[in-house]
């Protein structure tokens, strides 16, 4: 027996009703993430992927079709702590040290405050910044800043993170790192992981699989099934499978895109 979907679309639409008339965020998208898949999903402007997200995370209604996660509707995976949400601004409080930053979540969920501490290190050693819990926001870089972003939406074993654009402000070398840094991650907890991103080499360098969107009405325009092994040296963006993946996604873009 196939497991179940942790995340499933059917007919999925949100339609907002604005002063200007419709929006038609998201429409008709069909789309279903296994456990353990890393989506990245990729489209210009206004093709409705943080909304994708957000519809995911019970911040925004359909309109019009159904989404399970978990086999639970969005309401009912929050209430259960289904997931975790990476914004692309860290959103560190400036006055609390990273160890607090990251405790907060916890101490709002109500945990146990003696096993508080545990876990704020556990995260911590995940995304490589064990020993900071003292050191306030300021005094990190942003690639470490959104390092910690990362540890706050893990600290509640949540098994799906949602990231929108997470490295979207860094330069690409730090990208590059965090990129890196993120698959080692994902290898080792075996998340699934919905990934928000602008660019073609990150989204295939990080994907089991690429949603391809394209906007007025936000539609789903192509579902590419990586054939990348799990194993991925940077360098591997200079292979011809990885080129070959890039050119179809590049495709895509081009075909929703209507340069206004
Ligand atoms: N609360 C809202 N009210 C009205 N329109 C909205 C609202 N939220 C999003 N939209 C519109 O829905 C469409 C999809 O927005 P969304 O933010 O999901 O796109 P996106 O693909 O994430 O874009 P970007 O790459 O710029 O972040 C856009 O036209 C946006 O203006």
């Amino acid at each position: 027996m196939t497991p179940a979907p942790v995340i499933s679309a059917e007919t999925l639409s949100l339609t907002f009703e604005t002063n200007d008339g419709p929006v038609h965020a998201l429409k008709d998208v069909d789309l279903t993430i296994d456990k353990g898949d890393f989506v990245s999903f990729i489209g210009p402007s206004g093709c409705g992927k943080t909304t994708f997200l957000r519809v995911v995370a019970d911040l925004e209604q359909p309109t019009g079709g159904t989404v399970s996660v978990n086999g639970m509707t969005p309401q009912q995976a929050r209430e259960a702590r289904a997931y975790g949400y990476v914004f692309q601004a860290a959103g560190l409080f400036p006055w609390r040290s990273i160890g607090r930053n990251i405790a907060l979540p916890l101490e709002i969920m109500g945990y146990d405050k003696a096993e508080i501490p545990d876990r704020v290190r556990r995260v911590l050693e995940l995304v490589d910044l064990a020993g900071f819990e003292k050191k306030f926001p300021w005094q990190l870089s942003g690639g470490m800043q959104q390092r910690a972003s990362i540890a706050r939406a893990l600290s509640f074993d949540a098994d799906i993170l949602l990231m929108d654009e997470p490295f979207g402000a860094l330069d690409e070398i730090v990208r590059d790192h965090l990129n890196e840094q993120l698959l080692d991650l994902w290898a080792r907890t075996e998340k699934t992981i919905c990934f928000v991103t602008h660019s073609i080499p990150e989204a295939v360098y990080l994907s089991t699989k690429i949603v391809v969107m394209s906007p007025r009405p936000g539609r789903v325009t192509d579902v590419i099934e990586s054939t990348l092994p799990k194993e991925r040296p940077l360098d591997i963006r200079e292979s011809p499978e990885f080129l070959e993946i890039a050119h179809r996604v590049r495709e895509g873009l081009r075909a929703g895109h209507s340069y206004d």
